[in-house]
């Protein structure tokens, strides 16, 4: 603003002509005051002859403000901030006066100004070239004092000028003078009816402030105005300041009379006051029920209104995305309740904020029934059919060596499937010790099924969830592994593997074999319900198989409900043929010592850059695992093939720069090649000798030239070979008894269970006459009566401490080592043994012997003493080689275990020999 000045002085009477802006759109009422911002050219002129007169006349302080009649031409009327006015000059110049007038309403409000500041007009740039008269502005502050009529114009340029006569007391400003008194309109603050108006009009209007006052600051300043506002000032402060509309503000201007004025005022008072009550109300009401997450979605649906309104279309992103959830979910075929539910959920969704807590877990419970198999099956069913029983073999064979029995069990219950396919088929499960293929068998048998495979991997589990998932209640809850896992595999007829079944446990968060039994039930598994889901699944048309390491420890129901096929371990010779012919080209793939095609070098596809003759994978065999399985034997021959691997990246590197001389080309870099040189063979390709094998993988870890108790044991007496079974497979053990100082008690150590102590009570117990009636002379009579037991405790020591022992058949062994301790006689160095023993010398059937005698083999044990009953097992499941490297001998009593433990016979009655300490 350049500039500004302050008009001030107190007319006493509107004159008869004023200068006029006619207004457009707004009203300016008596006992209100408005902005006008003035940009066009009559308006220029109007306040220009205003400050160019050399004597400011009281009278010409006032101007009038005319609405335009909303039927005048479109073009009339210029617009500026804050403002709009009609311009005069936007008339057709051809219009006389009274065309102009035409346009006008006919009653004005005579406003005072308050103040005048000049300004450049409005969106003008500062330093424009082209400077025209027209372009500044007068700012300027009006105060409406009275109605006036308006009446002929008197001029239309520069500016209109008009006839009016006054219609309001003039007398009273609203915004100084609030006590004085209208007098002119004959109206007064006495008038009986026009007060009782009043007093009812400022009781409501009193009330409504008060309903705004915590919304308007400017309703309390309203309240004192209307408090000490003369009766006939009453309607146009309220109106003023209520009501925002063109057409009611208009039409109090054009209402002469005060008390129709009154009138109208107070209907307004009371509508407003009624809207005001209710809408209170209910915002409380409202407000009472709306908690804060409500609010910001009652806030952010407003705010997707707006945006999709604006074009933006965001709004309308999350409906989209949960319409393509529910799309997901009509796919996924549930059955018609769980969609019902699902359904459900969705529209709960729908009302909910995305911030809410509940409603990442009511999604992702929907994603999550949205995303299973309800209906989806596997491509193909297959019955496996009569020529395919052939192939089924085929790719059993092709994928692992040996294992016939166990494979001729698999195409039996193949083609069973085949014969009965509508016949809930036997669980198979797969025991034995680890890494004898289990797993592999099993993926076998889905691949000849054609379905999908899905292994569940059970060890460790203990808490009942992890089978049957958290209830959605809990936080971050979600579904077991059954439903994860259909939820992975994608078709509700896959193979599903229950690996580790015999890991397992159970603690105080419930017991999963007792969920696993609901799953594995063909009476119950088509509406097994998990605790996330809440809703039925048909686990029906699953292939379920199972492997265990060591069935006794599944409890008893549910091994009741498999049928339990034995993989036993393997002999050296086996694993051997394993190695060459499966592992071996395995490892070398996943280390990338395969070609993978024509290279530089020309070597075909798939030819090793690395060998690995048999000599080697021998070497690793005997000296660096043991074990039942092939697991042990894998990791070495991946270590190896690591070494190997820098020599021929190395060479590849070479290779790409051009500088490779074939194959055997160039050897790394001093620094790249670490602590192995890799040999080559002939044809210069890098090559595993046993050199290579020791370098690598250090020093022989199984040497049995290092077995102390083995290469002596044949010398001292009390110390026996057995044969035990663990979970890694067959062993050979030797158990030593020794007498030592102490209360006549037995000790026992070697980290041993609950039944292996028991079979040691009961060698201590056994009668050494073999159950005849006449001879009670036990080895603990025996000793009692010898002395041997006073102040001295017999002590069985089971060595490798660190391996966790049990089961019963160590029996016979313990038998045979107290007796070769009291009768001082050392046992057979060639012979081992296995066997339980009952309290009165029988000889009982054990299981594994397969593996033990692999055992014995590999420890060059040529004797074997065996249960009688187990000698039909050696025919069925030990390899040839085996059986004819050694001398099998069946027992039935302890009798016949004593006989051939030791060299030349033994005779049953005890001798009464000092025991060694
Ligand atoms: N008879 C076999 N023929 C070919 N490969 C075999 C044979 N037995 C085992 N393997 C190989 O040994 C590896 C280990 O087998 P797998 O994982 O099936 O063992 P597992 O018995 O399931 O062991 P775990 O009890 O620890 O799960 C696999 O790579 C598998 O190919």
């Amino acid at each position: 603003m350049s500039s500004r000045e302050q008009v001030d002085a107190e007319p006493r009477g509107l004159p008869s002509t004023l200068s006029i802006l006619p207004l457009k759109d707004r009203i300016l009422l008596p006992s209100s005051a408005m902005k006008l911002v003035l940009t066009t050219p009559s308006a220029l002129a109007l306040v220009d002859d205003i400050l160019g007169a050399a004597y400011v006349k009281p009278g010409t302080l006032y101007v009038g403000v005319v609405p335009v009649r909303r039927d005048a031409p479109p073009s009339a009327g210029g617009v500026t901030s804050g403002a709009s006015q009609l311009d005069a000059e936007s008339f057709d110049a051809e219009d006389d006066a009274d065309d102009v007038r035409a346009h006008l309403h006919d009653v004005g409000t005579a406003a005072r100004i308050i103040q005048i500041a000049r300004g450049d007009r409005p969106g003008m740039k500062a330093r424009s070239i082209h400077w025209s008269p027209y372009d500044r502005s007068y700012t300027l502050l009006l105060e409406g004092r009275c109605r006036f009529e308006l009446n002929q114009l008197s001029s239309t340029s520069p500016f209109l000028v008009a006839h009016v006569r006054q219609l309001d007391s003039l007398s009273t400003s609203p915004f100084r003078d609030l006590g004085g008194n209208g007098r002119d309109d004959g109206v007064t603050a006495d008038d009986g009816e026009l007060g009782d108006m009043a007093a009812s009009f400022k009781e409501n209007a009193r009330a409504l402030v008060d309903k705004l006052e915590h919304r308007k600051g400017a309703a309390r300043r309203l309240k004192s105005m209307l408090e000490q506002a003369p009766p006939h000032r009453l309607a146009d402060l309220f109106v003023a300041a209520f009501e925002d509309s063109f057409d009611a503000r208009l039409e109090l201007l054009s209402t002469t009379c005060p008390k129709e004025r009154m009138r109208r005022a107070l209907a307004l008072v009371e509508a407003q006051l009624h809207a005001a009550t209710v809408n209170a109300d209910v915002t409380k009401k409202v407000e009472g029920r709306l908690t804060k997450t409500q609010r910001e979605y009652l806030l952010r649906q407003q705010m997707a209104a707006i945006r999709e309104e604006l074009g933006e279309g965001e709004g309308a992103g999350e409906e989209d995305d949960l319409e393509k959830l529910r799309a997901k979910l009509l796919d996924a075929a549930p059955p018609a309740e769980v969609l019902k539910t699902a359904e459900a959920e969705l529209r709960k969704l729908r009302k909910m904020t995305e911030q809410a807590p509940a409603y990442g877990v009511t999604r992702g419970w929907i994603e999550t029934v949205a995303s299973l198999p309800w209906s989806k099956e596997a491509a193909t069913d297959v019955t496996v059919e009569a020529s395919s029983m052939a192939d089924a073999r085929a790719v059993l064979d092709e994928e692992h060596y040996g294992l016939d029995r166990v494979k001729d069990r698999i195409i039996e219950y193949l083609a069973v499937r085949r014969l009965r396919p509508d016949a809930r088929p036997p669980i198979l499960c797969f025991q034995g010790p680890p890494g004898v293929g289990k797993t592999t068998l099993a993926r076998s048998i889905a691949k000849v099924l054609q379905r999908p495979f899905q292994r569940i991997s059970l060890g460790g589990v203990r808490d009942e969830a992890d089978v049957r998932g958290h209830r959605r209640t809990y936080i971050a809850s979600m579904p077991g592994r059954l439903i994860q896992g259909l939820k992975r595999v994608g078709v509700r007829d896959p193979v599903m593997l229950l690996d580790e079944l015999d890991k397992m446990g159970s603690d105080s968060r419930g017991d999963p074999a007792a969920a696993m039994l609901e799953v594995l039930d063909p009476e119950q598994n088509h509406a097994f319900t998990d605790h996330y889901m809440g809703v039925p699944f048909d686990l029906s048309r699953i292939t379920f198989l199972a492997t265990a390491n060591d069935p006794r420890t599944i409890p008893g129901p549910l091994r009741d409900r498999m049928e339990m096929i034995t993989v036993p371990g393997y002999t050296d010779e086996e694993k051997l043929a394993i190695a060459c012919r499966h592992v071996v080209p395995k490892v070398l793939e996943e280390h990338g010592l395969l070609h993978a095609g024509r290279e530089g070098n020309n070597r075909d596809a798939n030819t090793p850059r690395l060998r690995i003759p048999r000599d080697a994978v021998e070497l690793v065999v005997r000296s660096y695992t043991r074990e039942a399985g092939v697991r042990g034997l894998q990791r070495c021959l991946e270590s190896l093939c690591r070494a190997v691997a820098v020599s021929v990246a190395h060479e590849s590197d070479a290779a790409a720069a051009g500088s490779a001389n074939g194959d055997g080309g160039s050897s790394p870099p001093a620094a790249l090649q670490g602590t192995h040189v890799i040999p080559r063979g002939a044809d210069g390709v890098p090559e595993v000798t046993t050199e290579l094998v020791r370098a690598v993988l250090g020093p022989a870890r199984f040497d049995s030239n290092n077995d102390d108790l083995k290469d002596h044991h044949g010398d001292i007496p009390g110390v026996v070979a057995g044969l035990s079974w663990t979970a890694v497979g067959g062993d050979l053990m030797y158990i030593e008894a020794a007498v030592m100082p102490g209360g006549g008690t037995l000790q026992l150590t070697g980290q041993l269970g609950d039944v292996i102590k028991e079979s040691a009570l009961i060698a201590m117990s056994w009668h050494g006459a073999g159950g005849k009636a006449e001879s009670s002379a036990t080895i603990k009579t025996h000793l009692a009566g010898d002395g041997l037991l006073r102040g001295r405790s017999v002590h069985v020591h089971l060595p490798q401490g660190a391996i966790p022992k049990d089961g019963p058949s160590a029996g016979v062994t313990m038998c045979t080592a107290l007796v070769s301790l009291f009768s001082d006689r050392p046992a057979r160095s060639d012979t081992a043994m296995t066997g339980e023993v009952s309290l009165r010398g029988l000889v009982l059937p054990v299981g594994g012997v397969k593996e033990k005698l692999i055992a014995a083999h590999q420890n060059g044990i040529r004797r074997v003493l065996i249960p009688a009953r187990n000698v039909v097992d050696v025919e069925h499941e030990v390899p040839a080689a085996t059986r004819e490297a050694l001398e099998i001998v069946p027992c039935v009593t302890m009798a016949d275990v004593l006989e051939n433990a030791f060299e030349g016979g033994y005779r049953i009655d005890l001798p009464r020999h000092r025991a060694r300490m």
